[in-house]
């Protein structure tokens, strides 16, 4: 039994459906991010998982439990980040820990949780005199005190300096290596490529894309090779030689869009020594998981261009 289920969810905040037709499944010792723009349905989908919202289609089952029907059997197990803190502003830091900690059986040492959050030196200070980044990290300190099997983070780095980044990243793979499910929502690509085995996108409330960083981005087709010559070399002719595309993306600088082999930076040098022209750079390149998601998302209000699904995720076929 996976951690996570999500089994062709539609879920409806007033009469649109935020989230129509998602599927995807997280096991443990698994770190798994929800992409998409603003608005493509990720909280709704968080929210359904912690059982604050209810689906009016499809199944959701976290360590196989029914998150709005069984909410007090999972919430001992279940660690959120919210994206907003609901803390009491005239609470102090350590205060509302121990006071978390204490509804759990066993839970880990506050102060503990709160030093590996990195934020000892705030215990005593009231929530509301928090930067926005401690907060945040509070809010992370409150998912983790219970001592989870499930944590689902609703943008867990937003807004936090790139030291913290670096926390919260080392933090996540600390609590893969624990066999947690972690579940993240994030607009920080980079981010995503970094920590999750797998990652899906969802846009307008469905999956556009699903599978490993590295599956998405060759599944793709994202691998280039970027060279440096003279201005005005005829793309179309050594297009011709290659066999793909070759573009003059500014005066001088080529993108070629295939992968770095052998025989294809033999092809390109070739063409290049027959004509006597010089290579000012060489460069094999891949594109990043940002590049992928720009393709794949609506960012014009036009229909995506390209779908993927990359992976054994969504097991059931979208809509
Ligand atoms: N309380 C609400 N009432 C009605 N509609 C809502 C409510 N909350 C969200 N929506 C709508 O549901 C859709 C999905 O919103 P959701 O918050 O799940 O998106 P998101 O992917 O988390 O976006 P973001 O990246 O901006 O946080 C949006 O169209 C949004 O306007």
């Amino acid at each position: 039994m996976a951690a996570v289920e999500v089994d062709d969810i539609v879920v409806h905040r007033g009469p649109e459906a935020a989230v129509d037709g998602v599927s995807f499944q997280l096991e443990r010792g698994e770190v798994l991010a929800l992409l998409g723009p603003n608005g493509a349905g990720k909280t709704t989908t968080v929210e359904t998982l912690e059982g604050l919202l209810t689906p009016t289609e499809g199944r959701v089952r976290v360590l196989g439990l029914d998150p709005a029907a069984e909410h007090a059997a999972l919430m001992p197990h279940l660690g959120a980040m919210p994206q907003q803190g609901g803390v009491y502003p005239g609470a102090r830091a350590r205060e509302v820990l121990d006071l978390v900690a204490a509804f759990h059986a066993d839970p880990a040492p506050p102060g503990e949780v709160l030093e590996r959050v990195g934020l000892s030196h705030k215990a005593r200070a009231e929530w509301r005199t928090l930067s926005g980044g401690e907060q945040q990290r509070l809010s992370l300190a409150l998912a983790l005190v219970g001592r989870p099997d499930v944590v689902i983070l609703d943008e867990p780095t937003a807004g936090i300096d790139p030291s913290g980044r670096l926390l919260v990243r080392q933090l996540i793979a600390d609590l893969r290596t624990a066999g947690l499910a972690v579940l993240i929502t994030t607009h920080d690509l980079e981010e995503a490529e970094k920590v999750a085995d797998c990652v899906v996108i969802i846009d307008r409330g469905r999956v556009v894309a699903s599978g490993s960083p590295a599956e998405l981005m060759r599944a793709a087709g994202s691998h280039e090779i970027r060279f440096g010559a003279p201005p005005g070399l005829d793309t179309a002719a050594l297009g011709k030689t290659l066999l793909v595309a070759v573009d003059e993306v500014a005066p001088g600088e080529y993108v070629v869009a295939a992968e770095a082999t052998p025989s294809n930076i033999n092809a390109l040098t070739g063409w290049l020594a027959t004509h006597d022209l010089p290579l000012a750079d060489l460069r094999a390149g891949r594109q990043s998981l940002e590049d992928v998601f720009l393709r794949l998302t609506t960012i014009t209000g036009e229909t995506p261009v390209v779908r993927v699904d990359a992976a054994r995720r969504p097991r059931t076929p979208q809509r």
